[in-house]
């Protein structure tokens, strides 16, 4: 079985490959205090690839993102996307974190056309655009509603076409569904894995869930605790779209071990047996 045999796979990816080499991160370097935050590391991204990252709180995962995106500077190494060395904003992105951010006077619709603006797109073809992911993520009837009057779950997902609107070559996600409540949080998990498929955009997205890792990554990063560095490398081999059942599956929960596993022994769980629970 090959992880991308499906019949999505047909799709042209917009996609572009990520190459991180040998970057790290520290912080307050010309200080009498200086603090690594990052070890070096080195990852290949193919285009069109969904990568998560998981590892133990502050072993640095937000920072290499940051600097993917040329938002943070980084140390040392080279951050290339698509060929294109990133020592600025990298702009053919979409970037969702775990506080969607809307504007509380625009409505969901204006809010993901902030897009158009910001970036001088054909507004009339955003909107046709933005309408028919409402529709996909059963959304029609939060359109014309304000943030506050739409629920987590909803925004959140207000938060995630926003995201993928014009269509990025990369996506950067960290944490999107970290504050949403269980349910909520499995069918955003679903309505993402569905909207990547379209279209096939790299993805870059960091979590706490294993599950969640497993249920959409090709591939899984797991981190040391701080200065992090890459300690094992985990291909995802199962097929999609991958139902929210599968999770029941022993290939799942193979997967799934081997990263609580990894937890365990860096002692950020304990005692916790074979019963994994999400946090
Ligand atoms: N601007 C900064 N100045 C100094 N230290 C920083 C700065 N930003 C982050 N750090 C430190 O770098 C380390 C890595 O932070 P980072 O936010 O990347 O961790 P993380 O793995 O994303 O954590 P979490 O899972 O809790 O979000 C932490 O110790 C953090 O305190």
């Amino acid at each position: 079985m090959n992880a991308t045999t499906t019949a999505d796979a047909a799709v042209t990816s917009v996609g572009r490959n990520i190459i991180i080499d040998n970057v790290t991160k520290v912080f307050g370097g010309d200080t009498a205090t200086p603090f690594q935050a990052l070890s070096p590391v080195s990852i290949d991204i193919r285009p069109g690839e969904f990568v998560s990252i998981v590892g133990p709180s502050g072993c640095g995962k937000s920072t290499l993102m940051l600097m993917v995106a040329g938002l943070l500077a980084k140390s040392q190494g080279g951050i290339s996307i698509g060929g294109q060395a990133i020592s600025k904003p990298f702009t053919d992105v979409g970037i969702a974190f775990q506080d969607h951010l809307l504007l509380d006077f625009r409505t969901a619709m204006d809010n993901v056309l902030v897009q158009a603006d910001v970036r001088h797109l054909d507004k009339k073809e955003m909107r046709e655009r933005a309408r028919e992911l409402f529709v996909k993520l059963h959304m029609e009837k939060a359109i014309d509603k304000y943030p506050r009057q739409l629920s987590g779950g909803m925004r959140q997902r207000v938060s995630l076409i926003r995201s993928i609107i014009h269509d990025p070559a990369v996506l950067l996600m960290d944490e999107p569904f970290g504050a949403l409540d269980a349910l909520t949080r499995l069918q955003v998990r679903a309505d993402l894995e569905s909207l990547w498929l379209q279209r096939r955009p790299t993805v870059m997205f960091i979590t706490h869930s294993v599950e969640e890792a497993v249920g959409l990554s090709d591939r899984i990063l797991v981190m040391s605790p701080s200065p992090g560095e890459i300690v094992d490398e985990i291909i995802v081999d199962l097929p999609r779209p991958r139902p929210l059942a599968m999770v029941e599956s022993a290939d799942f929960a193979k997967y799934a071990d081997r990263i609580y596993t990894h937890f365990e022994r860096m002692g950020v769980l304990h005692d916790v047996g074979s019963a994994h629970n999400e946090e």
